[in-house]
């Protein structure tokens, strides 16, 4: 997905700027388990959104989560292609 290489491509470059210039870079500063936490928060916010089915909400809720999540790869050094990787061992 284009705007998923997009985040991918901006959410690398904030790592190691100014904590004050960027939300990325705060959470970066921040640290691991903050980032973790802020995956754990928005899986939460997703799967409500869903129960109480507002799909604007879970557009919006999905898009916190999958942002924070590539924040959490990027800190991990995970790619995006490794998770592409696993997905393509999985084709049947
Ligand atoms: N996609 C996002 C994105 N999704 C969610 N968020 C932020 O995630 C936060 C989630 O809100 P919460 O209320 O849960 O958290 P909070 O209270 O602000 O923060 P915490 O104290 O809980 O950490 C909000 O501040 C949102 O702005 C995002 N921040 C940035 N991006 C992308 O990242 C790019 C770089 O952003 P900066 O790093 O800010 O330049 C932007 O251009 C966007 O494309």
């Amino acid at each position: 997905m284009q705007a998923l290489d997009e985040l991918w491509a901006v959410i690398l470059e904030r790592r190691g700027a100014d904590p004050e210039s960027s939300y990325t870079a705060k959470l970066f500063a921040k640290g691991r388990p903050k980032i973790a936490q802020k995956v754990g928060e928005e899986a939460v916010e997703t799967v409500i959104a869903a129960l109480v089915q507002d799909k604007d909400a879970l557009a919006a809720e999905s898009a916190d989560l999958l942002y924070h999540l590539l924040v959490l790869w990027a800190d991990c050094g995970l790619d995006p292609n490794d998770v592409a990787a696993v997905l393509e061992t999985r084709k049947r």
